[in-house]
């Protein structure tokens, strides 16, 4: 059976205005929209994918039954103008990557999104490049619990956003949504490959301790 990809319309909702001037109702329908666009349509079917042969196909798929921790962001990035001010090397999101699985990224049209091109796969050596926004699609980016998972057979992705050098870009707002799904938050994350590359822990352990380490150390 085939499950059609749900369409939120966000123009429905009049998101060009500034979020403080959209009401808590209306952020509340698309954010009920958004969930369930990405839930139960089951986004999350990583299924064949660095997965050991022997595993059930669904099995990451199960692993994100409840989607008790997985959930959506709303980037808001406000527009630059001529008169604010910018520090050096100022960006709009530093590099990072994601703690779940898989986070699928929507962007308007705006860019400046750029993920992490890996030039050697060994010393994780890489160059930023521009993940330039294509209407109609979504960015996959692998995240840090699907690498312990499979013991660096996938390899998070490094991204970030930097302000557009076009004036005529940098003037915009910029929005995205994403969704970051997240293991059901009591499963047990462990190396696949039966290997002890990382030590077992839980979805919810994993996301606390970055979570810890990006916002309070
Ligand atoms: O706004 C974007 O395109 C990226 C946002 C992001 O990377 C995040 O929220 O983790
Ligand atoms: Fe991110």
């Amino acid at each position: 059976m085939t499950s059609a990809i749900p369409i939120v319309d966000l123009e429905e909702f009049n998101l060009t205005k500034a979020p403080e001037d959209v009401s808590d109702d209306v952020k509340r329908q698309l954010a009920a929209q958004i969930i369930d666009a990405f839930s139960t349509v089951g986004f999350v079917g990583l299924t064949n994918y660095g997965i050991p042969q022997d595993k059930d196909p669904n099995y990451f798929k199960n692993q994100h039954k409840k989607g008790d921790i997985s959930g959506p962001r709303y980037l808001y990035y406000p527009a630059i103008t001529s008169q604010t001010e910018i520090k050096p090397n100022q960006i709009r999101c530093g590099e990072h990557s994601d703690y779940g699985s898989i986070t699928l990224l929507f962007q308007d049209d705006v860019g400046g999104l750029q993920v992490e091109y890996l030039l050697n796969l060994r010393t994780r050596k890489g160059e930023f490049v521009p993940a330039t926004p294509k209407a109609g699609t979504m960015y996959v980016n692998i995240a840090e619990a699907l690498q312990r998972w499979t013991a660096d057979k996938l390899i998070s992705t490094v991204h970030r956003v930097v302000i557009p050098e076009a004036p005529s870009d940098r003037e915009k707002v910029r929005m995205s949504v994403v969704y970051f799904a997240q293991p059901d938050r009591d499963c047990l994350i462990q190396c696949l490959d039966g290997s002890d590359k990382y030590e077992p822990i839980t979805s919810l352990e994993l996301l606390s301790m970055r979570l810890r380490a990006t916002y309070l150390e």
